[in-house]
């Protein structure tokens, strides 16, 4: 048997995703003569594109993918390694890879990314949305459904939701109102008549999805995609794809809330049982007028509620798991509670000479008061820039103060055709009972929420064209005592910028 092929780097960086590329970026640039190998399981990778810092720490940039060739050609001292890691020993300071490659590494920055929490995995009708691949199978099962399921009431649901056409969705969220990870019931409020069938007509007139090529189909009958690791998609991941079902309406969607998925059933075991599925409930429908559906589905989800609809597949949309598993046998890391690799304030795990970043990670330092991390791509990319930067001081035996971008959490995004911007502890997430919300709301055009506490900003929520993000972004970093200024705060009247010049 050949004797595995040896790989020799003073940095090395895992994972193709944004954190692991903007890592190695710059790792290569800070150290032009020394190769940067960069191990990745995906043909392709993640390359940040049109970077624009719109405020302090507001940033917005486009995600293109690439072959791995154009990352090299633009760093002659990257070099790429297309193959996932199976193995680290961390004592040895070596990474195994699937095709029996070692590297051996002085400083390794894992960044492997997350894949989806799906519940009931392993259910053929089962699917989760993550990559390019598993967004195509999805797009290929929807193109043939009449109805489906999405579980969950984060991001992807949020976007789902709105973006899918001709198909019926039932929606089963945990919670009382939509998008819970992101908004308070009174955002949801305002956000829910974009969802509603008056919105039909209009709405087919402002489609944003675009037609692209088909992929071909892996599987005939169940709809689950293969277990692959793909990085996660980029912004506006939907606008490529064809999000329509085998029906010519807009929207038709259908809220469970306050209830979870008991069981599912596939089509022959219901028939078995003998049991009775609801039909899609009527438009503004109090729920007690669904009718036993006379259709049949290859799928049946039963709901804590006692509800139990058929469809065609149904979508978790339930979060993400670090992809810590190759990692772990001869690394013995502290984990965090989500499962991720714990880093302190230096991006360093817990095990030495080796740095995480992104959604691998598990920020345990302890953080500004009105930060805290999500899973975003923001967030990727400023560890992924920050790693790199705590590797360089490191073995340069330089001391390295905590990145800007961690004093404020900021995150621009839309959902539902909004621009929503979310800053602080814009759900008052974390904060004592003393905290008190402040309303500014015009129906269908804008909605504005802050988080006052003791007088100071903590965060705010704003949804619509506001232009307030940089004024409540300089609010919130200067903790200045804002009492004086009471509700004038969120008046339209009062030019608020005038008051801080
Ligand atoms: C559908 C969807 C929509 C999203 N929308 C938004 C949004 O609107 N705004 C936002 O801010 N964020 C959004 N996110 C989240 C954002 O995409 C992620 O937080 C971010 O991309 C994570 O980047 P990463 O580099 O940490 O991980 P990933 O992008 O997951 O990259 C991980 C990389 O590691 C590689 N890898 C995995 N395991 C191994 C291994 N064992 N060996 C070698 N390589 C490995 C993978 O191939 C991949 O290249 C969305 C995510 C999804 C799924
Ligand atoms: N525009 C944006 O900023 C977007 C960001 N993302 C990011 O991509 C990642 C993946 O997105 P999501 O899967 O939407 O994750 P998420 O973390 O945003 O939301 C997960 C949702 O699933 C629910 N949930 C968890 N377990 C459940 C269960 N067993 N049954 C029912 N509900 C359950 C949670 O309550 C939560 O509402 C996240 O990191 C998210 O932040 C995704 C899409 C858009």
């Amino acid at each position: 048997m050949a004797a595995p092929s040896l790989a020799q780097g003073r940095f090395v960086v895992v994972g193709g995703g944004i954190a692991g590329v903007t890592c190695a970026e710059r790792l290569a640039t800070e150290f032009p003569s020394e190769d940067i190998l960069l191990v990745t399981a995906s043909p392709v990778i993640k390359a940040v594109t049109n970077f624009k810092q719109v405020s302090k720490t507001l940033e917005e940039f486009d995600v293109e993918e690439q072959p791995s060739t154009m990352l090299e050609k633009r760093y002659p001292n990257i070099k790429v390694i297309e193959s996932g890691v199976k193995q680290l020993k961390s004592q040895e300071h070596k990474i195994f890879t699937e095709d029996g490659k070692q590297c051996i590494y002085e400083k390794l920055c894992l960044c492997a990314g997350a894949k989806p929490k799906l519940i009931f995995e392993g259910n053929p009708y089962v699917l989760g949305i993550r990559d390019t691949d598993s967004a195509q199978a999805f797009q290929n099962h929807l193109a043939k459904a009449k109805r489906i399921a999405v579980v969950g009431n984060g991001g992807i649901a949020l976007e789902l939701v709105y973006e899918i056409e001709g198909c019926e969705v039932i929606w089963a969220i945990k919670d009382k109102a939509i998008g819970n990870t992101f908004f308070d019931a009174g955002a949801a409020e305002f956000l829910i008549p974009k969802l509603t069938a008056e919105k039909f007509e209009t709405a087919i007139s402002c489609k944003r999805t675009k037609y692209t090529t088909e992929g071909s189909e892996k599987e005939e009958g169940s709809v689950a995609a293969a277990d692959k690791l793909g990085s996660a998609l980029g912004p506006d991941w939907h606008e490529g794809l064809h999000l329509k079902g085998t029906k010519e309406f807009c929207h038709k969607v259908h809220i469970e809330t306050l209830c979870e998925i008991k069981k599912i059933y596939l089509q022959q075991e219901f028939k078995e049982l003998q049991k009775t599925s609801l039909s899609f409930p009527k438009a503004n429908s109090d729920n007690h007028n669904a009718h036993p559906d006379e259709e049949l589905w290859p799928v049946y989800m039963e709901l804590t509620n006692g509800k139990i609809y058929g469809c065609d597949f149904i979508v978790s949309a339930t979060g993400v798991v670090p992809n810590v598993k190759p990692f772990l046998d001869g690394g013995n890391f502290a984990l965090g509670e989500d499962g991720g690799l714990k880093v302190d304030q230096h991006m360093h795990s817990s095990v030495a000479d080796i740095y995480a970043a992104g959604d691998i990670c598990t920020a345990s330092w302890e953080p500004s008061p009105v930060w805290q991390q999500m899973r975003l791509w923001t967030q990727a990319r400023q560890m992924g820039w920050y790693a790199a930067q705590c590797m360089v001081a490191d073995s340069l035996g330089e001391s390295i103060d905590m990145d800007f971008s961690f004093e404020l959490f900021a995150h621009v995004t839309k959902f539902f055709n909004y621009k929503v911007v979310l800053l602080g502890k814009y759900n008052a997430q974390g904060l004592d009972l003393d905290h008190e919300l402040m309303l500014r709301c015009t129906k269908g055009q804008e909605y504005v929420k802050v988080v006052m506490q003791n007088g100071r900003m903590m965060g705010a929520v704003l949804i619509g064209e506001t232009d307030l993000e940089e004024t409540f972004e300089n609010l919130i970093l200067n903790r200045m005592d804002l009492s004086a200024y009471g509700e004038d705060l969120l008046n339209p009247n009062v030019d608020i910028e005038d008051y801080f010049d």
